[in-house]
């Protein structure tokens, strides 16, 4: 595979009155040809001023970027056809039809006007073409914005958020929208908080946390890096569920329980759970772990899963919380 996005030591430091901080420390991407890659980190973690610095509108203090093996700035008039993106939400004009809107677009980036017909049709737009942009949904204008980024038919197209402020309806069809794009060859890069969105539409992902990488791959190769750490333990039938559970708990292990099994969350040595329990004459029938989804991996890797009694302050995201282990 060919990369067509390629990211490596990208540092990038904002000082203000208060200080120095470091938005990005050392940060590498790479992002294969005919991907949809997802571009997970927490709120400010960095995922804006890398989309942004790739597009030349930020300068970074170091590092190295290439798109479509072209290093950027330098290249970046060149290769600048080729991109379409969306970083931050356009603003369109109210009282100008979607199809007037993207016709005056067309003509600013020297595109063929035919393409307006297309990119209305591709985003489902094409009903309304002729009705003013004031009468349109946030649904609508999203896909107005990603009508333009489509227009000049880009190899890579950048989309920062882009089912924010989607009903479901609108989220699953902005997922086909970014399938389909992929399916005719293009590369997208698609920031998201929406994990279970990028768990469907994505095939690799970047997580980021305090401006590093700190995972990439294939999302099964990122799935497969992490188990929830929790397993599912079900018993022989008849056997007082419950009363195995309060046993499990006595020792430590946070158990809960469902219909005809239960979970025990912090099981770094499920072995400890059969022994446990065989000592009391209770015998394990199922044992199996809980496989991690994606959200499970984010908030692991970045430290944001939630605290009871604390309220999480955004600067602290970048320190990561272990799990707590039972049993080892
Ligand atoms: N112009 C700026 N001046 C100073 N600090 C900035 C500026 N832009 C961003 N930052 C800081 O850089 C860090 C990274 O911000 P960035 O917007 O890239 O995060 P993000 O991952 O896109 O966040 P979110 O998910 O909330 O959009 C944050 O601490 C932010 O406050």
């Amino acid at each position: 595979m060919t990369a067509v996005l390629e990211i490596s030591g990208l540092r990038k430091t904002y000082r203000g009155r208060k200080g120095v901080r470091n938005a990005l420390d050392g940060f590498d991407m790479v992002v294969e040809a005919g991907q949809v890659h997802g571009f997970l980190g927490p709120n400010g973690s960095g995922k804006t001023t890398t989309l942004r610095t790739l597009l030349g509108l930020i300068k970074p203090n170091d590092g190295r970027m290439a798109i479509l093996g072209r290093e950027v700035p330098r290249h970046l008039p060149e290769v600048a056809r080729e991109v379409g993106a969306i970083v931050e939400s356009p603003q369109f004009f109210g009282n100008f039809t979607a199809e007037t809107t993207l016709s005056l677009l067309a003509d600013a980036g020297g595109v063929n006007r035919n393409r307006v017909v297309s990119v209305l049709d591709l985003v489902g737009l094409r009903d309304r073409a002729k009705e003013r942009v004031k009468t349109y949904s946030l649904g609508m204008k999203q896909r107005l914005a990603v009508a333009s980024a489509l227009l000049k038919e880009p190899k890579l197209l950048i989309l920062d958020e882009p089912a924010n402020g989607l009903d479901p309806g609108g989220i699953r069809e902005m997922r086909t929208l970014m399938r389909d794009l992929s399916d005719s060859g293009m590369t997208v890069l698609l920031s998201s908080h929406i994990l279970g969105e990028i768990q469907l539409i994505c095939d690799s992902v970047t997580i980021i946390s305090a401006g590093k990488r700190v995972t990439s791959g294939s999302v099964s190769e990122v799935l497969a890096q992490h188990t929830s750490g929790a397993v599912k333990v079900r018993l022989e039938p008849g056997v007082d569920l419950m009363g195995a559970a309060q046993l499990l708990r006595a020792a430590g292990a946070q158990v809960a329980l469902e219909k005809d099994y239960f979970t025990v969350g912090n099981a770094s040595n499920p072995a400890q759970i059969t022994k446990l329990l065989a000592d009391q004459q209770i015998y394990v029938s199922e044992l199996t772990p809980v496989s991690a989804d994606l959200e499970d991996v984010f908030l692991e890797l970045t430290g944001t899963a939630p605290v009871e009694g604390q309220n999480r302050q955004v600067d602290q995201s970048a320190m990561t919380a272990g799990k707590g282990g039972w049993g080892q």
